[in-house]
């Protein structure tokens, strides 16, 4: 939503990108089903991402890695049958986007199976020819760097990722690459907060954070995190807003208002 359009419209990839260039905060949450959808699209989220998350928060298993096409599908229908003003962005599972044909077979599942009016796929520049032939083909794209999830076990766990000046190089050439491709967003996920900024500052498309600090063009936040029921630890940049709020439905616009307002996230919630 930029100023002047109207809250009713249909929020859109060219939305995402008018917002970025009025400095207007994307705000944006995951959600794995109808009632969720609804709710969180009453709230005025800019952004619904069907993440691959689900695996943890759906399926309760450790990592992302077993998420399928199918599971995904499956819940990006029941979200999509909320009929959102929210862009519906939609996670390529693991391994499903590793070869460019694999990239455009399963994109265009996710849109015509799933209803997904954007895709999101974790990597860098080895994703740059995906990248180009989805978009070519008419399927938005949103990359996602920094913190990868589907490579834990290549990074070793769920850590910050940037830290070093030669990675913090690495990601600004990934990013640059993967907006010249064609990405129509970035995705930042657990990032030093100034490497965040760098990136947001020197690509044209919007950028969107998830523990890289206040000073990205959108956030997203994981729907359990911020209602504080998520079993065990929950990541340092999530914040319960059930804490503050007297319903489900309170806290998801208290935390779109506090990504609008620039309350979230604060110093507390980055790297
Ligand atoms: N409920 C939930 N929330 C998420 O944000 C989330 C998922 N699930 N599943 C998929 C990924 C995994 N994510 C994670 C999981 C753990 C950390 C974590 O524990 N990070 C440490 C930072 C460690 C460091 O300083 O390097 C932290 O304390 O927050 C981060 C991201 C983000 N995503
Ligand atoms: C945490 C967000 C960015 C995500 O990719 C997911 O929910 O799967
Ligand atoms: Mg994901």
């Amino acid at each position: 939503m930029y100023a002047g359009e109207s809250r009713k419209r249909p929020v859109t990839v060219a939305s995402l990108a008018r917002m970025k260039a009025a400095g207007e905060p994307i705000a944006c949450l995951t959600a794995y089903d109808y009632s969720f959808a609804a709710l969180t699209d009453a709230a005025g989220m800019d952004v619904i991402l069907v993440g691959d998350s689900l695996g943890m928060t759906m399926q309760g298993r450790e990592t992302t890695l077993p998420v399928t096409m199918e599971d995904i599908i499956y819940h990006a229908r029941c979200v999509a049958a909320a009929r959102p003003r929210a862009l519906l962005m939609v996670d390529m599972p693991f391994m499903s986007h590793s070869t460019v044909d694999d990239a455009l077979r399963n994109g265009a599942r996710l849109m015509k199976e799933g209803n997904a009016q954007i895709i999101k796929l974790e990597g860098g520049r080895e994703q740059t020819e995906a990248v180009s032939r989805l978009t070519g083909a008419g399927v938005p794209v949103c990359a996602h760097l920094g913190l990868q999830p589907q490579s834990v076990h290549k990074l070793g766990g769920y850590r910050v990722q940037g830290r070093e000046a030669d990675d913090a190089e690495a990601m600004v050439a990934d990013a640059r690459a993967l907006a010249d491709a064609g990405a129509d967003a970035i995705l930042l996920e657990c990032v030093p907060a100034a490497l965040a900024a760098r990136v947001t500052r020197e690509v044209d498309v919007p950028v969107i954070g998830i523990g890289a600090g206040a000073d990205t063009d959108g956030q997203i936040l994981v729907l359990q995190d911020i209602l504080g029921i998520t079993p065990g630890k929950t990541p340092k940049f999530s914040h319960n807003f059930m804490a503050e709020a007297d319903t489900i439905q309170g806290a998801v616009e208290a935390y779109v208002q506090a990504v609008r307002d620039h309350r979230f996230p604060s110093a507390e919630h980055s790297f």
